[in-house]
């Protein structure tokens, strides 16, 4: 059963964002959105200063763009609130720039309010002001150095300035985006050597953008805030999957229903050294809720001892006419791997493909499939798929995806920090569980048993994909918040972790 809820959380590249901006200022007129953007940078900043000693001081980085713009007059209004707050520009990072015009009025003001920013020259600057000897008391910063506008990797004091907030930690607010982070794609602006800041709090202008919700970035953004500034009419580029959208897509359970019910999973994988990865697919399509579950290993039948309801079968015998097949988990890469994955792709049935049948896949040139198939690749098997590197994947998460979902014509799941699915039509999200508590051995064994299983049960590939990934991200979530420790989590625990979020979805639906 499907229930109509809140509109999806859309998600902007920056074309949109500044669309949407221009479209804006047009009604609104000049500065009236660097006024609201500012007091949302200054009222998060103040609530955050609660939770530090009073008397802790305002210190604001400004860029030469808007970003410096919103950054500079939230501590102008800092200021009249009664803060200690003072502006700064570092030296190299403003040469030769030329304020855009709200950026250049806020400027003005600042000069004829005796707030003009003082401009730091050197490092020893830069850490007299982020690290004051004491009984100074250490600041609360304003990173306004860059937001959707920048355009090549931090360098000299701006680069300084990210490695010292990394050893010193200040509570910090970043304006829009952290400075350093791709806004539409989330990657750190020249790679995972180059710098960004690190924000206790990130408060993002008229909408989320992908940017804070994928790769390097959640390890940048903090707290996220979106702050809208009454700009309306955002059409979104992608979005954010969350628990609401889970919760419509929940397969329903019937009183009048048997175990054929709700489909049928074949595992094809655990070869010889490596069952438990088809036993994890296996337990995972179970805890799913599908109906009947086999597993076919190219070494002989693997029996679960602690799961006797898995069955066992031939990976010779024909597959079942309506299965869903989770080929690839343990499969190996042998010549018999190959041309069990030939007849797989040939079968035309539903199918996720994920570990070693994505290596065997990248070898094959793109073709058509019956019905759309699943692919869940790490940045790695990605790579493998697209005939890139790691580096290339992670900086363009998105466009690597929905890249792959084309000319595969599958729905991809690159899996990592927020993991991306793309659509081979080109609509992609964002899912919003998962965590470094996944980061261990035999989770993508697990979330593709978990899409297998919710495949088989009716859901269409892009659902089942999308209801499958965010279950299993919301295990894990809930389990390192229980434990309030991201490690040791192991696969064995995740089916049933993995069927008790999709459980908590049925209260979803009467929220
Ligand atoms: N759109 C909205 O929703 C609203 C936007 N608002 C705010 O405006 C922000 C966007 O402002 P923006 O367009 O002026 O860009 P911004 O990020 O300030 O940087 C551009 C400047 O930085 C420079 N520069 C770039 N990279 C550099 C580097 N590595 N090292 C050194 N310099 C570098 C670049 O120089 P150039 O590349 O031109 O040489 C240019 O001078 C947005 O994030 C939000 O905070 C709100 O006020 C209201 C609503
Ligand atoms: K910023």
């Amino acid at each position: 059963m499907r229930r109509d809820h809140r509109p999806p959380h859309p998600l902007l590249r920056t074309a949109s964002v500044r669309a949407l901006e221009h479209a804006a200022l047009a009604v609104t007129g000049p500065g009236a959105l660097m006024d609201r953007a500012a007091a949302a940078v200054a009222d998060a900043a103040e609530r955050l200063a609660r939770s530090l000693p009073a008397g802790t001081p305002v210190r604001a980085f400004c860029g030469p763009g808007n970003n410096g713009g919103d950054a500079l007059l939230a501590a102008m209004m800092l200021r009249e609130r009664g803060f200690d707050a003072r502006a700064f520009e570092l030296a190299e990072a403003c040469a030769g720039s030329n304020s855009p015009a709200d950026a250049a009025r806020v400027r003005e003001q600042a000069r004829r309010s005796g707030m003009t920013p003082a401009r730091i020259e050197s490092l020893a600057g830069l850490r007299e002001l982020l690290d004051p000897a004491p009984p100074a008391p250490a600041p609360l910063v304003l990173d306004g150095l860059f937001g959707i506008g920048l355009a090549r990797p931090l360098s000299g004091l701006a680069e300084a300035f990210c490695r010292l907030v990394d050893e010193l930690r200040p509570p910090l607010v970043a304006v829009d985006v952290p400075s350093g982070i791709d806004a539409d794609t989330g990657a750190i602006v020249g790679g995972p050597g180059a710098a960004a800041v690190r924000a206790t709090l990130t408060v993002t202008m008229i909408a989320d953008k992908p940017g804070l919700r994928t790769g390097a970035a959640l390890d940048h953004v903090g707290e996220l805030r979106i702050e809208p500034l009454g700009v309306t009419g955002a059409r979104s580029d992608g979005i954010l999957f969350t628990r609401a959208d889970a919760a419509t897509l929940l397969p329903g359970r019937p009183r009048d229903s048997s175990k054929g019910s709700f489909g049928s999973v074949l595992v094809i994988g655990g070869a010889a050294g490596m069952a438990g990865a088809a036993l994890l697919a296996g337990r995972a399509a179970q805890c799913s809720g599908a109906g009947k579950i086999w597993i076919a290993s190219p070494d002989g039948p693997v029996f679960d001892p602690g799961q006797p309801q898995l069955m066992t079968r031939s990976v010779n015998a024909p597959f079942e006419r309506r299965a869903t097949i989770v080929a690839g988990c343990g499969l190996g890469a042998d010549s018999r791997a190959e041309a069990l994955l030939a007849r797989i792709l040939d079968s035309g049935l539903p199918m996720v493909l994920d570990a070693d049948a994505l290596n065997l896949l990248a070898l094959c040139s793109p073709a058509g499939h019956g019905t759309l198939p699943v692919l869940t690749p790490h940045p790695l098997e990605a790579a493998r798929l697209s005939g890139s590197e790691v580096g290339e994947i992670q900086a363009d998460r998105i466009g690597a995806a929905c890249t792959i979902a084309e000319t595969r014509r599958a729905v991809v799941v690159l899996k990592g920090a927020g993991t991306v699915v793309a659509h081979p039509d080109g609509y992609w999200a964002i899912v919003d569980s998962g965590g470094p508590a996944l980061a261990t051995a035999g989770t993508g064994d697990v979330l593709a048993g978990l899409i297998g299983g919710l495949r088989a049960q009716g859901l269409s590939a892009w659902e089942a994909a999308l209801l499958g990934c965010w279950a299993h991200g919301h295990a894990a979530d809930r389990w390192a918040a229980h434990c309030g420790h991201a490690a040791g989590l192991s696969a064995a625990e995740l089916p049933e972790l993995a069927r008790g979020a999709l459980a908590s979805l049925h209260f979803a639906r009467n929220e």
